[in-house]
């Protein structure tokens, strides 16, 4: 059945500056089912904007298009100026490796490895040398209050431990944007609150954007701004800031 498409609202967002991320008109559609269609969201350096909105109204694919893991049919996504669409998969790639973090609801920590092996991991990628990649990793672990606990395995964790490696490894590049997807969504609430805390605190104290995908309001109230993403229904950003704050 074809889905009725998502409108993002035009975002009348990074006022007076020129935004670290903007995606203009984005359209995209997965076979018959127009996943997004005319979405606009600008985020500036320094900016939490939370996307709300119901289950399969668009949020992920935004957030995809966004962070140039897919590309939209139409539209225009700007980082820092260069357009996604204008770059090639090995320059895109390169990109998310460097200048953006990724936090999703289940961690996705790579089994096998360390808390802090999983730390490391992105700078190992980018070819830093292992004794310099795990000291890294390890002050982004002491960060976390996870002194300690580096030689434990994912599955040696709790969910609230397993998610602030997560963290630390989005952050461990230094990333200008990070993109988090239901960061919390796996926690019970007070785990997640601690983990929110710690996770906006850190990206503030450093002026990275954030693009933060969320069902729950009360995440959405550690951002500046909430976009709303809603099947067949344009939202004004006040619509949004009411939704905010409740
Ligand atoms: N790879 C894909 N192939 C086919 N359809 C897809 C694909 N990805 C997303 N869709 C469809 O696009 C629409 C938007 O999906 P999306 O995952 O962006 O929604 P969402 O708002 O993030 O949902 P949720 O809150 O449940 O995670 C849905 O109808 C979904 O089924």
């Amino acid at each position: 059945m074809e889905a009725s498409p998502a409108f993002v609202r035009a975002d009348e967002s990074c006022p007076g500056k020129r935004g670290l991320l903007r995606a203009s008109d984005v359209t995209k559609s997965f076979g018959p089912t127009v996943a997004l269609h005319g979405g606009e969201l600008c985020v500036s350096a320094g900016e939490i904007v939370a996307v709300m909105g119901p289950s399969g109204s668009g949020k992920s694919t935004l957030l995809h298009c966004l962070a140039g893991v897919l590309l939209p049919d139409q539209g225009l996504v700007e980082y820092d100026g260069q357009r996604l669409d204008a770059m090639s998969d090995a320059e895109r790639s390169r990109l998310r490796r460097t200048d953006f973090g990724f936090v999703y609801q289940f961690g996705q920590l790579v089994p096998e490895l360390t808390a802090v092996e999983n730390t490391a991991l992105p700078l190992l990628l980018e070819r830093r040398r292992r004794r310099e990649a795990v000291a890294v990793a390890q002050a982004w672990l002491e960060t976390f209050g996870l002194a300690g606990l580096e030689k434990r395995r994912p599955g040696e964790l709790s969910g609230g431990e397993a998610q602030r490696v997560a963290v630390a490894r989005a952050l461990v590049t230094d990333p200008r944007v990070i993109f988090a997807d239901e960061p919390t969504g796996s926690l019970d609430s007070a785990a997640g609150v601690a983990v929110l805390d710690e996770f906006t605190g850190a990206v503030r104290s450093r002026g990275v954007a954030v693009v933060l995908v969320t069902h729950d309001a009360r995440v959405a109230a550690y951002a500046e701004r909430t976009v709303l993403v809603r099947d067949g229904m344009v939202t004004s950003p006040d619509t949004a800031r009411t939704v905010r704050a409740s």
